[in-house]
């Protein structure tokens, strides 16, 4: 069995891994970290784990780390730089939620996050957890950095495309809306039921931080210099994510051609669902799962692709990626405790 730790497993992303690793056949939770509800059983905070989960919360200085065989950080940005360094030394293997180690350029990072990055030599050997892209680096990682959950969506809708050399790569358009729990389980007013809910508003327009982690992620795919622009927006859903991509075509491609290259590029994998061509993906239709589904559309035959991603930001935008990712970093099958289908309705 692997023996896991979790550090922040009283917020979304940390109950989230708890309800999908409870039932994974091959872990066993062993370290569940919280500085507020330090001794108190987890089951307890979370009812929905009775039964599941049989341990308590600890206090960070308290949980022995150390003898876990991976800890996930599911915590703000800048914790997992302070201890990774610790935990990797002892040959602990790390999965980071959060983007300490997402963007290789250390400059970058403190310029986007506003915080001194305490672990630049981790930066290099740190592997950008997107397993559709990324397969082979993460099965030998001992550190993935976990990728946001709206650049999820990016990549996996802007990338055939680019490697493809179809598309004006200058000029991308990503607008994007992401369901509440996508800002985490805080007490802050722009997330109140009465602010959010019955409500519709863009945010982050200029300088939201996953630009640049988009941006350098998507320029590994094409020669061209790659410019973004990323609006997202909060919808009042709890969970889910919906982004639509537009691009420009750059080549003489069919309908048809524009989806096979979408075919191809996804055909062995079972987390990425391709629907036919000029579908409506639904958020609804990966709630719950690790299903991330787009369809292809060219609105009236003109020169502009547009790609539609739907995702449960939670689950294939956050913690089910973290498990796909531990589940090829120790040689497991990669969809072991994945295997969910979503709820409907
Ligand atoms: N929500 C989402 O959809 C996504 C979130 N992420 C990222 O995942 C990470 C976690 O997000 P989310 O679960 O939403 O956040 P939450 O705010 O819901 O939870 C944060 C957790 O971190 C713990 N924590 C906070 N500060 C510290 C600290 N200094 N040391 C140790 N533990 C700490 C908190 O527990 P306690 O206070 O009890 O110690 C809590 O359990 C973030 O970096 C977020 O950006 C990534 C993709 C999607
Ligand atoms: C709705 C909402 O607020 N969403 C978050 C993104 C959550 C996420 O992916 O987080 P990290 O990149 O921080 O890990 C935001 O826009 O800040």
């Amino acid at each position: 069995m692997i023996k896991v730790g979790i550090v922040g497993g009283t917020g979304y992303t940390g109950v989230e891994l708890l309800r999908l690793l409870a039932v994974h056949p091959e872990v066993q939770l062993t370290a569940i970290t919280s500085r507020k509800e330090d001794g108190l059983p987890v089951a307890d905070m979370y009812p929905s784990l009775r039964g599941r989960v049989n341990i308590a919360f600890s206090a960070p200085d308290k949980a022995d780390l150390t003898q876990c065989d991976v800890v996930f950080f599911a915590t703000p940005h800048g914790v997992a730089m302070a201890q990774a360094p610790e935990l990797l030394a002892k040959g602990v293997k790390v999965i980071d939620l959060a983007a300490d180690f997402r963007i290789k350029d250390r400059a970058v990072f403190e310029k986007t996050y506003k915080i001194d990055h305490t672990a630049p030599e981790l930066l290099e050997q740190a592997v950008y957890g997107l397993v559709e892209l990324n397969r082979e680096e993460i099965k030998q990682a001992n550190l993935i950095a976990n990728p946001g959950c709206y650049p999820t969506t990016m990549q996996i809708g802007y990338a055939p495309l680019l490697k493809a050399g179809v598309i004006d790569a200058g000029h991308l358009i990503a607008d994007c809306k992401s369901g509440v729990s996508g800002a985490g389980r805080k007490a802050e007013i722009g997330i109140l039921f009465s602010e959010a809910s019955d409500n519709f508003k863009a945010y982050g327009v200029s300088g939201h931080r996953h630009t640049p982690e988009t941006s350098a992620q998507l320029q590994r795919f094409t020669d061209q210099k790659v410019s973004l622009i990323f609006t997202p927006h909060l919808v009042p859903m709890i969970r889910g994510m919906h982004s639509t991509l537009y691009a420009k075509l750059t080549k003489d491609v069919s309908n048809e051609e524009l989806q096979k290259l979408f075919e191809d590029a996804y055909k062995d994998e079972q987390f990425v669902d391709v629907m036919p061509f000029g579908s409506h993906p639904e958020t609804r239709t990966t709630k719950g799962s690790n299903m991330l589904r787009l369809a292809v559309h060219r609105p009236d035959g003109g020169d502009t692709v547009v790609v539609l991603v739907v995702q449960d930001n939670l689950v294939k935008g956050a913690s089910g990626q973290a498990v796909q990712c531990m589940n090829l970093m120790f040689g497991l099958q990669e969809d072991l405790g994945l295997n969910t289908i979503a709820l409907l309705p």
